[in-house]
């Protein structure tokens, strides 16, 4: 059996503060949720320790959304994942296409904060996708392959979910269809060696096309932006409808 992950990546959204006053409404929520669903709030460094300490015992996870792949030294800026780990972050989304787009994130940087995570005891959420150009050019196929494979190279795939995020469907309300992206789903899992590892779609999730979505066979779960940011709407996606 396959795991089923649900993660929100607030971005840079929520202040200290404002992360607390969504568990209050979050957690409560989560008393129904099906046992074998994981969940996961990725919030921005600054939240990390409040959130691991409110959600210690709870059925919520903490992931980061990044990890420099040294373990110390002079990178301003950067944060390593034993610094992670003393916090008690379990998980830490890496490529994600903001970072590739807005802060040169390369395949060979994706690489090696994947292996600096899982050296460091994190789970890794890969992301792959291609833009609105690539699909239009009919080259999502070999765009998202190509990703997975440079991405991939030496990673322990036992301790790994990967994200399948178009570009074209993040924050545009414009969603993939959900065959499409069972479809993408599929051959990303066709290349891998482990068969098994958690394979969600991201983009534009809402409580509306959840069901859609985790309906479709090789869908394990979703990353979600922006409709993690509010903890009802946060928690029907947590509480999709098989
Ligand atoms: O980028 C995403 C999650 O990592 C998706 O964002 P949205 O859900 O806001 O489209």
């Amino acid at each position: 059996m396959r795991r089923i992950v649900i993660a929100g990546n607030w971005k840079m959204h929520k202040t200290q503060a404002d992360s607390l006053a969504f568990l209050n409404g979050f957690l409560p929520q989560l008393e129904t949720t099906p046992e074998q669903r994981e969940v996961i709030l990725c919030s921005p460094f600054t939240a990390l320790t409040s959130l691991s300490k409110t959600l210690h015992g709870s059925r919520a996870m903490v992931g980061a959304q990044n990890i420099h792949w040294e373990t110390s030294g002079a990178y301003t800026g950067e944060v390593s994942g034993e610094m992670l780990t003393e916090l008690g972050v379990r998980y830490v989304i890496v490529g994600h296409s903001e970072r590739r787009q807005y802060f040169g994130e390369t395949d060979k940087t994706v690489n090696l904060r994947l292996k600096a995570a899982q050296a460091s005891g994190l789970t890794p959420i890969l992301c792959v996708g291609e833009t609105k150009e690539q699909r239009d050019a009919g080259e999502t196929e070999t765009h998202v392959v190509g990703q997975i494979e440079k991405a991939l190279a030496g990673v322990d795939q036992s301790k790994l979910i990967i994200a399948y995020e178009p570009i074209w469907a993040i924050g545009t309300g414009d969603t993939c269809a959900s065959d499409e992206a069972n479809r993408v789903c599929w051959l990303i899992r066709s290349q891998l060696a482990n068969k098994d590892v958690p394979i969600q779609y991201g983009g534009s999730v809402k409580p509306g096309n959840v069901d859609e979505i985790m309906a479709q066979p090789d869908i394990d779960g979703a990353l979600v932006g922006g409709a993690s940011l509010e903890a009802e709407t946060f928690a029907r996606i947590v509480n999709y409808v098989s």
